[in-house]
């Protein structure tokens, strides 16, 4: 910040994403605050049971839709999977216009949690998007023009950059981070003027790996990470991650760019820093200085990272009463099981209190740093942790009412089992935890673990009470996976569950007031908008991405519909197509011909190689692989080696897999169809 404003910057009170009309939705978090909290009240606790369907579109997808759409001047925007982007006319749902950036499909390897894209920004004449592939896009908000297109990374830098998260305007810029964390990459954030999409800045989150100067913003605090980095180790190789790949947040007067980073790569710390250092900037937020990205301050949630635990879920500003101060707060619940309070101005640590099971934490010091017990810092002998890698509370959007003073997220209690892998290698462009090799006696002790770890699984919509870091309500929900959060000034909070339905909840309590069955359990965000005087909310329901793939390794595959935007008011009487009719039965496997230790090595392969999409241990995903039928099978080689399924999203891996992997692999598929089929 400073005295002298910048010339080109928006003057806080000048800028309408910062003060949005009651009746708009123009940012991912409505408004810088990024509470989430409409002061629309049309829809209140009387009158919610008659919210019904007004319009729906059919998003033509099975994948997962997480975006948070937006709402301005009559017409809503919504991207998708390869961000295709459309405005609808928010009133009838009659498509204005679709915006199609032709993402590459065969990105969808380098996505760790399906090729989603969590939503898009604007600003005045302009609707923002950021590819998978990594291009920042402006669209002229009438016509879905292009206006200006420019890349966020080259595609040939060595790293599996790709980008799942939402762009953001903050005034004058257009503010972006990547994903690749679990594969390899140098994390970053960077901004670009809105008008000609032209890099203003970028700070790297990790060290550069030749210790040489990047002539960019990050150089200022270089030395601070790079001592906190092992001289060994493979984050010179791999990047180091933390990548900001979901929430990035914004103070206009204390001009302040706040960045939620991710974890590192390759996730245990024995492979990447010789078991040594915080590693900065991993699992932190780094607040920058909005017009020259340069480092003003950084709270680490977890030094040395090692769980695959991110700092990247939604930061929400608020003014809080904190023992008889008003306190200018950042509020975050991060994966690590704790909900964090800091000062927004100078990221003094104000409080942390655990909101789930979790056996990481043994306090904080004077100066808020937390102290890490031992019992989880993992060797090749298993450990137990908790919460698990998918997270407490993942991107799942967070939303915070200024009226009841509480903050609403999708809990999840979860516990993982964690040890190294001897010997382990890195994978270039793969997935690269450095964890597994449980055999023999590990592969014991892993088992016992994980049937303590399943044991404490649970999920719940929890209201927390910030200042008091206590449980206000908890709602109890069948399964991880309940979606993003919204609350009116109305005292209604709207999430979709894994009940498969969009709720209202009251406020003050969690009592459930209104239930619609969505047919598939939305995961994304919903908004409210209001035209001609009538309230609208709005949510994607499209089940899938990280928590998808969570369920599908505890072996459920939750039920699908096709994925639809779902736009209600009070009195809306549509009513949804009924589910299509079951799959017919899955085909008879061809039988086992490999041996076991070409289905072993086929399972490693699998897992580092397809997982992402197939799913674990083989279940669903985008295609169920265990269902093949016999012509699929015959075209194995051509699929996997030649890139015969490209336009489906089927990338060509003969770069990285040879005749031989692919064999494995699919003596593996055929060996899981075998053993589901019931011999
Ligand atoms: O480290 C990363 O770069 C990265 C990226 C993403 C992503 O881009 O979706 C996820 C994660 N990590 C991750 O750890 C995670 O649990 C996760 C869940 C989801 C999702 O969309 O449901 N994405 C991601
Ligand atoms: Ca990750």
């Amino acid at each position: 910040g400073g005295e002298s404003a910048p010339v080109g910057a928006i003057a806080a009170s000048a800028d309408p994403l910062a003060n949005p009309a009651a009746g708009e939705w123009t940012s991912d978090g409505r408004d810088y605050t990024a509470q989430r909290f409409s002061p629309l009240t049309q829809v209140n606790a009387q009158n919610v049971s008659q919210l019904g369907l007004a319009w729906y579109a059919d998003l033509d997808t099975y994948r997962g839709v997480e975006a948070t759409p937006l709402y301005a001047d009559g017409v809503l925007y919504n991207t998708l999977s390869w961000n295709i982007t459309t405005a609808y006319d928010a009133k009838t749902g009659a498509v204005l216009w679709t915006y199609d950036p032709k993402t590459p499909r065969e990105f969808g390897r380098y996505a760790c949690c399906e090729p989603v894209s969590r939503g898009l920004a604007m600003s005045g004449d302009k609707v923002i998007i950021a590819t998978l592939d990594g291009r920042l896009i402006a669209l002229n908000k009438d016509t879905g023009a292009e206006l200006w297109n420019t890349r966020t990374f080259e595609l040939d830098s060595g790293y599996a950059y790709s980008i799942t998260g939402a762009p953001r305007v903050f005034g004058d810029k257009v503010v972006v981070g990547q994903s690749g964390g679990d594969l390899g990459v140098r994390g970053f954030a960077s901004a670009y003027d809105v008008e000609t999409g032209e890099e203003v800045w970028k700070f790297y989150l990790t060290p550069n790996p030749d210790d040489m100067p990047d002539g960019e913003a990050s150089d200022s605090a270089n030395a601070m990470m790079r001592a906190t980095w092992s001289d060994e180790g493979m984050w010179r190789q791999l990047g180091g991650g933390a990548n900001p790949w979901d929430a990035i947040a914004y103070d206009p007067e204390l001009n302040l760019v706040y960045v939620g980073t991710g974890n590192s790569v390759p996730h245990a710390r024995y492979y990447r820093s010789n078991n040594e250092g915080d590693n900065l900037f991993v699992c932190s937020i780094v607040a920058l200085d909005a017009d020259s990205g340069e480092y003003r301050w950084h709270y680490q949630m977890n030094p040395g990272e090692e769980w695959d635990w991110t700092c990247t879920a939604s930061m929400i500003s608020a003014d809080l009463e904190i023992e008889g101060e008003t306190r200018q707060v950042l509020m975050q619940a991060p994966k690590n099981g704790f909900f964090y309070v800091l000062d927004r101005a100078t990221g003094e640590f104000i409080s942390a209190g655990a909101h789930v099971f979790q056996n990481w934490n043994e306090g904080f010091d004077a100066n808020g740093r937390p102290i890490t017990s031992d019992a989880v810092r993992y060797d090749e002998t298993p450990k137990l942790v908790a919460p698990g890698p998918g997270g407490a509370h993942n991107w799942f959007p967070m939303a915070f009412s200024p009226r009841t003073g509480l903050a609403y997220f999708p809990a999840y209690q979860s516990a993982f089992v964690y040890a190294l892998q001897p010997g382990w290698e890195p994978q270039p462009m793969r997935s690269n935890s450095g964890w597994g090799g449980y055999t023999g006696e590990a592969g014991r002790i892993r088992g016992e673990l994980m049937a303590e770890a399943n044991a404490v699984e649970a999920a719940w919509l929890a209201a927390w009470d910030p200042v008091k870091q206590e449980l206000a309500w908890k709602v109890e929900l069948p399964r991880h996976g309940n979606g993003g959060v919204m609350v009116t000034a109305s005292d209604l909070v709207f999430e979709g569950t894994t009940k498969q339905t969009f709720a209202a909840f009251n406020a003050h309590d969690g009592s459930l007031l209104w239930e619609y069955p969505t047919q598939s359990a939305p995961v994304a965000g919903a908004i409210t908008y209001e035209i001609d005087g009538e309230q609208y909310i709005a949510i994607n329901a499209g089940w899938g991405g990280g928590a998808a793939q969570i369920e599908r390794g505890a072996g459920i595959e939750m039920p699908r519909a096709p994925a639809r935007l779902l736009v209600f008011k009070l009195g809306g009487n549509l009513t949804l197509p009924p589910l299509p009719e079951n799959a017919a039965a899955p085909p008879e496997p061809p039988r086992l011909a490999a041996s076991e230790e070409r289905v072993a090595h086929g399972q490693l392969l699998f897992q580092q190689t397809c997982a992402v999409c197939h799913g674990q241990n083989a279940i669903g995903g985008v295609k169920d692989l265990r269902h093949m039928d016999r012509d699929t099978h015959g075209k194995f080689d051509q699929i996997v080696l030649e890139g015969l399924y490209l336009d489906k999203g089927m990338a060509n891996f003969s770069d990285i897999l040879s005749q031989e992997d692919a064999d494995a692999i699919h003596a593996y598929v055929i060996a899981r169809a075998n053993e589901d089929w019931g011999r």
